[in-house]
């Protein structure tokens, strides 16, 4: 059942949001488009494997910034065991903390005033994503408890974003 809840609506949402994404920046989906054909000249072949569907940098970078942008998982929950100082802060123990995984994927101060705009090309910008780190780009988590499909889902979503786009 958490199998079929945790896997089934993230991934769904999120192709979801990537083909509305493409359909609204018609320049990404023809570079998209061009990577995808020439990796995959012959459509009726198409049956990548892990490496060659993870080899593909701009649909990649698609992928990236599609979760960046409309993250299926929008916040997390966590409650503290200890007391704990972060940084100046004292939390104490049972504290409940929201960890606002979309509004973090969104702050300017960490990603710059282009933090609105869909830029696939962003991810290849070292001067764009220099501030980012996996505790404020975090689609699937982190720490122990991050997603457990993480890879099975990157692979799935880029299969049908692939296959729908060429
Ligand atoms: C784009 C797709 C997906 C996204 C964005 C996503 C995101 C996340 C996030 C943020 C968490 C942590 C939630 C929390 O701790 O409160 C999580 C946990 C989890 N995810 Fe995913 N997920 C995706 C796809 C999948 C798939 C395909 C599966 C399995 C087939 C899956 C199975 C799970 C499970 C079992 C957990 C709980 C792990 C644990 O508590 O140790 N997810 N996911």
């Amino acid at each position: 059942m958490t199998f079929l809840f945790a896997g089934h609506e993230t991934t769904s949402n999120a192709t979801s949001w990537a083909l509305y994404l493409l359909a609204q920046h018609p320049n990404v989906q023809d570079l998209l488009r061009d990577e995808l054909v020439k990796a995959f000249p012959d459509k009726s072949k198409f049956n990548p494997t892990f490496e060659e569907i993870n080899s593909l940098e701009y649909l990649n970078c698609v992928i990236k910034e599609t979760l960046r942008l409309y993250a299926p998982v929008t916040a997390m929950r966590r409650t503290n065991i200890n007391d704990k100082m972060l940084g100046d802060i004292f939390i104490p123990k049972n504290t409940v903390i929201d960890i606002p995984i979309a509004t973090l994927q969104r702050l300017p101060s960490i990603w710059g005033p282009t933090v609105e705009d869909f830029d696939p090309t962003r991810w290849l910008n070292p001067s764009l994503t220099e501030n980012v780190t996996n505790y404020n780009y975090m689609p699937f988590g982190a720490g122990i408890r991050s997603c457990i499909g993480n890879k099975l889902a990157l692979s799935e979503f880029k299969i049908l974003l692939s296959w729908i786009s060429s």
